[in-house]
């Protein structure tokens, strides 16, 4: 049997299209502002993504006709999404088209709105995820994910949304608990999210958009 099984992992990154997505960043962002920061957050996530060592390629699933063309122009493989399904169903979706060529492919979800992250960070928790068959990694609030994998013919099964951290538990992944790995749990919902993320370090396009308040 051919396993194709090798140590580089797909990663499967999903994105609302940008009018609706990051409603919660509204208050401090804008209307106008809002879905450009959107954009930003998933350039600076795949960029960091696709320098990730451990990272062979990268699926965004989205039906963005302008984030799938920035994302693409980065190395991204931009998929469609399926209508009216939902996040989990994206996900599942972006699996199958990762393992439609390589069926034992491992594979992790990561989410779009990390625009902090470290590609070091990322290897770390992808080291640690291959010990196990599912793994995932709790936001930095504990309460969501931002990272699942699934091994060499394991299923993902994802279930994120919300309090997912205890869904994904009870679900049998492992729980990764790293230090050091904060840029990879820094999702941002909010203005205090993304000032969160500004102490660690915003990627360039996410910085260029979200200036400190003068002071
Ligand atoms: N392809 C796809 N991605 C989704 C969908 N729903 C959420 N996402 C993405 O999943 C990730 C986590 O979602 P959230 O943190 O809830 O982001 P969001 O839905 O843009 O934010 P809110 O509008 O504030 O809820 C982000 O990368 C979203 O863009 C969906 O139906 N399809
Ligand atoms: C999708 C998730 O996050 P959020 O709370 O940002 O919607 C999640 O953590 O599963």
């Amino acid at each position: 049997m051919n396993t194709d099984t090798d140590d580089d992992w797909s990663l499967v990154v999903p994105l609302k299209p940008l009018a609706l997505a990051k409603s919660r960043l509204a208050a401090a962002a804008g209307a106008r502002l809002r879905p450009r920061l959107a954009l930003a957050f998933a350039e600076d996530t795949v960029d960091a993504v696709l320098n990730c060592a451990r990272v062979r390629d990268v699926v965004v699933v989205t039906d963005d006709p302008a984030a799938g063309a920035a994302l693409a122009a980065l190395g991204a493989r931009v998929v469609p999404d399926l209508p009216a399904e939902g996040l989990n169903a994206a996900l599942a979706h972006g699996v199958r088209a990762v393992r439609a060529g390589r069926p034992y492919a491992r594979v992790a979800a990561l989410n779009a709105d990390l625009p902090a992250l470290r590609p070091a960070e990322l290897t770390r928790v992808l080291d640690a995820a291959r010990n196990f068959p599912r793994a995932f990694l709790a936001d930095a609030a504990e309460i969501g994910t931002t990272f699942l994998s699934a091994g060499p013919g394991v299923e993902l099964e994802p279930a994120f949304g919300g309090a997912s951290r205890l869904r994904h538990l009870s679900s049998g992944a492992v729980e990764i608990r790293l230090a050091g790995v904060d840029s990879v749990r820094r999702d941002v919902d909010t203005g205090a999210d993304l000032e969160e993320a500004r102490a660690l370090g915003l990627g360039p396009r996410t910085a260029a958009r979200w200036l400190p308040v003068a002071g």
